[in-house]
């Protein structure tokens, strides 16, 4: 089976990449869904969470997600206690789907993991290909700023809690530059897919 990673900085384009690769009909493990599984109630990972964050950042039973992304995002030694809790659990899901989709006799199978390079999964061996999804800084922040509603300062402390995109560029196998429009993203998705096919 052949794995290809997506990847890319904070809402420079993985889903809408992701959603035409799903709609091609490929399968996608997506670490952002798993970082949620691993925080429903009931689970050891969400009692972590409340023994570092406090009791307050869950709701009747329900992490709050905008409060703990205002804690985090900004300070970097809650973001890293947080993902220290989180980390292990979300790659170890994602192997566990990656095997499960071998089993099934899929032949190519994209996994999309926003801090792929950070959390350093190029060194599992699990993936044949690391494609980029990049866009300038100006773009990411308006787009971060539209789609999740935050203010410059909050949408400037997400990027900047993930590598630059420069540096994940110069890792990756194939970079889709998304600073055009969405009708120029898909062509970019769809060679890709032609390419996957041909060979
Ligand atoms: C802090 C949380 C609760 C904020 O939740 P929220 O619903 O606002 O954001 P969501 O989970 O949809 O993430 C949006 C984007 O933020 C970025 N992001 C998420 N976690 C992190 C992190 N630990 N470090 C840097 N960027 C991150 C990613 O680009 C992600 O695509 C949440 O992001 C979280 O639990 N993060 C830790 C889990 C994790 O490491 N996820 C990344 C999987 S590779
Ligand atoms: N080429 C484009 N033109 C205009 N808007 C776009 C384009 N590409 C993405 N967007 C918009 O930008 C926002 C971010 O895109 P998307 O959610 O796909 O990013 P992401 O990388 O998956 O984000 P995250 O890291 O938070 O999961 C979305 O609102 C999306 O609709």
């Amino acid at each position: 089976m052949k794995v290809i990673a997506i990847t890319g900085g904070i809402a420079s384009g993985k889903s809408a990449v992701t959603n035409q690769i799903r709609k091609a009909g490929y399968k996608v493990v997506d670490a952002d869904l798993v970082s949620r599984q691993v925080v429903e109630p009931g689970t050891h990972t969400l009692e972590e969470i409340k023994e570092v964050f406090g009791q307050a950042i869950v709701q009747n039973g329900v992490l709050d997600r905008k409060a703990l992304g205002q804690k985090v995002f900004g300070n970097d030694a809650l973001l890293k206690q947080l993902t220290k809790i989180t980390s292990p659990e979300i790659q170890s899901v994602i192997k566990d789907q990656l095997s499960f989709f071998k089993i099934k006799g899929e032949p190519v199978v994209f996994a999309a993991i926003p801090l792929f390079f950070e959390q350093h999964y190029e060194k599992t061996g699990w993936f044949d290909e690391v494609v980029v999804v990049a866009s300038s800084e100006r773009k990411q922040l308006e787009r971060l700023m539209a789609r999740d509603h935050l203010d410059e300062w909050a949408a400037q402390a997400r990027i900047k809690s993930q590598m630059p995109v420069q540096e994940k560029i110069k890792k990756a196998d194939l970079v889709i530059n998304n600073d055009g429009s969405e009708a120029e993203l898909a062509a970019q998705v769809a060679e890709l897919l032609k390419n996957l096919e041909k060979k």
